[in-house]
């Protein structure tokens, strides 16, 4: 069985073969638990990306023209390749940025299913039959590919999300440069190795790591990059936008969350407490979809809260790679000044902190980016951490009265990602589904996590109103010819 490298320094993967940088400089990456130098990658110049476009445009040319079942093949080799090295990927995974490992090797595990997913999707059809004005005239709609197409990740599902756009991209006969988020390059690097090692031709999937303003903006800005996808800040998802309309790209962007589950007085209330310590706190808090506002009705209140606090209390905050650690740490420095910003900011606009807000007090844990979980009580809808997104274990307990004022204080916020209902009553369900401005509807169910053969994405500012995963995932990364021919 072929292994994957155990490098400490990773190259860029472009045109087939592993390439060191022009510069000749590299970025670390650390581990949050311990701030241990997990690997170093490549600090890439345009120069770099140039190469990498440039091949990337070249083998695009044989890719498109072989069969979607061709093509699919590779897709199932590569999902092979990673399935047999599930475990280092997500030891890296976890050693890079923080979430504990069996987390870290259910998100590998869905980047092999996503895989195989579109694997089947070159069986499928690409296009319709549809009427001509002559009757002796064939008319049909034909799914072509962009050409060469650019996906910039983020750091918090870095295996995952590379292959969820990789993946379509690949499939409906695009090439691929991809920037991951520099905080989990190296996972993304060994995610690519599988690619390299399930024998894709040179040049259809590149990988080069770098400055976001370097490289993630050259994608955007580059001439032959047809179509740029993006997940990550909303401040960078604009500038990403506007440059690539600019110059006349396709884009999409998948971008935060400020998101809400609603407990009624009708709820389970127990069903209602596991959903959000998992959507709230699973991955430190640090998922686009998390539930970060916990509305509750009056009638429940105390009784939740009290509940909440009791489960809260009994989290094991650790190394993700212990096996009883529960939550692990904030992904980077920079993350955990901004979650400490946050709650800095609910204390003083008077939230009441009920528990958490600092960080763990053993030698061990001091050495690393931890925060222990937060839960605010009486937030109110104006206050900073009722509205900005945290990205942390930082819960929002808001009060209401009923149901129709819960939907309205879902509502708002500025990001419509996911949203969720916890109650028994139909009539209170179809008002929700009806009225809630999210993307992802969910009814006694989590808020987080992504069903991968389901369209994925947000209202308001949340996406850039396409959708990812799927089949939606072929409105973005094909184009259509619509072809008559007369007989
Ligand atoms: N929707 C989501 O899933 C995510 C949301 N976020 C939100 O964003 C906040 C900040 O996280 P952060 O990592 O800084 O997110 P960013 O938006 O900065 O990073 C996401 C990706 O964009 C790249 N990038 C950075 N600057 C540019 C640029 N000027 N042009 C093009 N690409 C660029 C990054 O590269 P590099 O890593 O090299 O900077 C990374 O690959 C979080 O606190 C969270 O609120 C973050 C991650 C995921
Ligand atoms: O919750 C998930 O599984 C995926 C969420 C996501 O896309 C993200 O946080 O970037």
């Amino acid at each position: 069985m072929k292994t994957l490298s155990q490098a400490k320094t990773y190259l860029n993967y472009i045109n087939g073969s592993w390439q060191a940088a022009s510069s000749e400089e590299v970025i670390a990456s650390i581990n949050p638990a311990n701030k241990e130098e997990v690997g170093y990658v490549q600090s890439s110049t345009r120069e770099d990306l140039n190469e990498a476009v440039k091949a990337a445009k070249q083998a695009q040319k044989l890719w498109k023209k072989l069969s979607g079942a061709e093509r699919g093949n590779l897709l199932y080799k590569a999902a092979d390749m990673i399935e047999k090295n599930i475990d280092v990927i997500a030891e890296t995974m976890t050693r890079e940025m923080g979430k504990t490992f069996p987390e870290a090797k259910g998100e590998t595990a869905r980047g092999v299913a996503i895989l195989r997913f579109y694997a089947g999707e070159g069986m499928r059809k690409m296009g319709d039959i549809i009427p001509a004005s002559d009757g002796t005239a064939l008319q049909f709609s034909k799914r072509v590919p962009l050409g060469v197409v650019g996906l910039i990740t983020p750091w918090n599902f870095p295996c995952a999300i590379p292959i969820w756009k990789a993946a379509p991209a690949l499939i409906y006969g695009n090439t691929v440069v991809l920037k991951p988020a520099s905080e989990a390059a190296v996972t993304a690097a060994k995610v690519v190795e599988c690619f390299d090692l399930a024998g894709f031709p040179n040049g259809v999937i590149n990988l080069v790591t770098g400055k976001g303003s370097v490289i993630g903006q050259g994608l955007a800005e580059h001439p032959d990059i047809e179509a740029v996808s993006f997940t990550g800040s909303n401040t960078i998802g604009k500038q990403i936008g506007q440059a690539a309309t600019a110059r006349g790209a396709k884009y999409q962007l998948e971008m935060g969350g400020k998101n809400p589950i609603i407990i009624a007085n009708d709820a389970d209330i127990d069903q209602a407490l596991a959903a959000v310590l998992s959507g709230g706190l699973k991955s430190t808090g640090q998922k686009c979809t998390c539930s970060s506002r916990v509305i509750v009705q009056s009638g429940v209140y105390n009784e939740f809260r009290e509940k909440l606090l009791a489960e809260v209390r009994k989290i094991k905050v650790g190394n993700g790679l212990d096996a009883d650690t529960w939550m692990g740490p904030c992904a980077s420095e920079s993350q955990y000044g901004t979650v400490k910003y946050y709650i800095q900011k609910g204390i003083e606009e008077g939230a009441e902190l009920l528990i958490g807000g600092d960080s763990p007090k053993s030698e061990e844990l001091k050495q690393g980016f931890f925060i222990n979980p937060t839960v605010f009580d009486k937030v109110t809808p104006s206050m900073t951490i009722a509205q900005e997104e945290i990205f942390g274990p930082v819960l929002a307990l808001m009060k209401v009265e009923t149901v129709q004022e819960a939907i309205e204080v879902a509502n708002d916020v500025e990001f419509g990602l996911s949203a969720s209902i916890f109650t028994k009553d139909i009539g209170q369900i179809l008002t929700f589904i009806d009225d809630i401005e999210a993307g992802l509807v969910r009814v006694n169910y989590e808020t987080a996590g992504v069903e991968l053969q389901a369209p994925f994405g947000g209202m308001k500012a949340s996406s850039s109103h396409s959708r990812e995963q799927g089949e939606a995932a072929k409105e973005f990364f094909t184009t259509t010819k619509t072809v008559f021919i007369k007989g």
